[in-house]
């Protein structure tokens, strides 16, 4: 008997830093599509973040890193920080859809706030081709896809986690603790590294 496809999230975000919000959102997903793994992407230059500071790639890839380590089926991918120039998920998709091959369902998970920009993103017209895209609610956004093609977007609710990592970078400059929002050992990271400060 043939095996099934493997089906493969995909996280994709500029983790700056990763927080609790990210890891619910792709853990829920994972079990509602029964997902085999899910990898996240962090982004190499977020071309719509230009006009914020966004710490170091190689920081931000090995926070997300030490925050899903300890999930067998959570991976990181360095594909958008390795590849030169802004940050296409429609590279991203192209370029995992050559790691992952043909067979491979590909389901790419986005926040509210960051479906309801989607059509704004390079070639929308043809992201849509490449994954299916799974977009979660998030406290203070609406979760929509009036805008969209039909049957490209699932919708689906996950635990809200009020938690952004602006909220987070606001806190660590103001010297206020981020434990519980962040995985320890991005806590520790931050430290370490004397980010956001
Ligand atoms: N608390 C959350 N609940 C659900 N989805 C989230 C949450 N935070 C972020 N996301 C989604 O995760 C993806 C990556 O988000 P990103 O790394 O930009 O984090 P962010 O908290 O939105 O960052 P910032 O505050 O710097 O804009 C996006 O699709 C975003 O919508
Ligand atoms: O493709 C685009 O033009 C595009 C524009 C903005 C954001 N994205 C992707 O959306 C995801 C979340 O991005 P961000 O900026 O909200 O962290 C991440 O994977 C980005 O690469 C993609």
């Amino acid at each position: 008997m043939e095996a099934p496809h493997r089906r493969i999230g995909i996280m994709g975000g500029t983790f700056d830093p990763i927080h609790n919000g990210h890891l619910v959102a792709a853990s829920e997903v994972a079990d509602l599509f029964s997902l085999d793994e899910v990898v996240f992407v962090p982004t190499g230059q977020p071309w719509q973040k230009d006009d914020v500071k966004v710490a170091p790639a190689e920081d931000r890839y090995l926070m997300t890193v030490i925050a899903t380590a300890s999930n067998p089926r959570f991976h990181v991918s360095r594909v958008d920080i390795d590849r030169n120039g802004p940050t296409y998920t429609v590279d991203t998709l192209r370029d995992l859809r050559r790691v992952y091959g043909p067979e491979a369902e590909l389901y790419f998970i986005t926040g509210a706030d960051a479906l309801a920009r989607i059509l704004s993103w390079k070639d929308a017209d043809q992201i849509f081709t490449l994954a299916h895209f799974v977009g979660v609610t998030r406290p203070g956004f609406e979760l929509s896809d009036a805008h969209l093609p039909a049957d490209t977007v699932s919708l689906v609710q996950v635990p809200a986690m009020a938690i952004s990592s602006t909220d987070c970078r606001q806190r660590v400059a103001a010297g206020k603790p981020i434990w519980y929002l962040v995985p320890d050992g991005v806590v520790q990271y931050i430290a370490k590294r004397h980010l956001y400060r």
